[in-house]
């Protein structure tokens, strides 16, 4: 297993956002985290990250993670290179991811020249730079136009395979979450609980939503 996670609980004061979460995660899977506006998705991905405290236990058996936030978070001041080799100073390895996202002729572009999407996209390639073993993803395309998402996707999905990553994907988008996973972990209204999961060989887009409109309701 590449994480293990067990009887995981979260509290920020007296407001109980995690409860008592149970995950194992094997190597090269791709998981989805399907939960409700403000669930505690953000904060489920902050602790993996060891950007926030927890009550429980959790099992970490790889070395290398990378996080893609909401928004791209680049420096501002910085070309799209130069952001890159921030993180890792090879510039053959910058050369080649640059050019596998297609991003090759903006290396000398700074960020705010560059539309949302394409933010977005250097954003994916200075995560997978560091050849992450484990890559967070926390609704990364909620900003992004309709056919830059689905580009972005199809791309992200053919670097994971490619390179064997495991990959956490929070979201509130059915069809996110079926495109870009094998398992679909679904949680409950604060505090997040998971209630449910579905393999994505096993389940389509309509079935999952009758099923999620009915968990959710509940
Ligand atoms: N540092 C903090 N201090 C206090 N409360 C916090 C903190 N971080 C998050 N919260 C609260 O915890 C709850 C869960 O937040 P979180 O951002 O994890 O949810 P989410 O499911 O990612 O939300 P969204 O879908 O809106 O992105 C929210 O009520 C939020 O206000």
């Amino acid at each position: 297993m590449l994480l293990i996670i067990k009887n995981l609980n979260k509290s920020f004061n007296s407001l109980k956002v995690l409860d008592n979460i149970n995950l194992e995660i094997k190597k090269g899977e791709k998981i989805s985290l399907l939960g409700p506006s403000g669930c505690g998705k953000t904060t489920f991905l902050r602790i993996i990250a060891e950007l926030e405290s927890y009550d429980g236990n959790i099992q970490k058996n790889y070395q290398k993670i990378a996080y893609i936030f909401q928004e791209p978070r680049l420096i501002p001041w910085k070309t799209v290179f130069k952001n890159l080799e921030f993180v890792e100073n090879h510039p053959e390895k910058i050369n080649q991811i640059l050019s596998e996202l297609k991003l090759l002729q903006f290396k000398d572009f700074h960020p705010n020249k560059l539309s949302g999407g394409m933010q977005q996209r250097i954003n994916l390639a200075r995560a997978l730079i560091v050849e992450p073993e484990l890559l967070l993803l926390d609704e990364p395309f909620s900003s992004l136009d309709i056919h830059i998402k689905w580009k972005l996707i199809k791309d992200i999905n053919k670097q994971i395979s490619k390179k064997n990553i495991t990959s956490i994907l929070v979201t509130h988008d059915i069809k996110e979450a079926i495109s870009l996973s094998d398992r679909i972990l679904v949680l409950s209204n604060r505090p997040a609980k998971i209630i449910k999961e579905y393999s994505t060989s096993q389940i389509n887009e309509e079935q999952l939503s009758n099923e999620i409109i009915k968990l959710w309701e509940e």
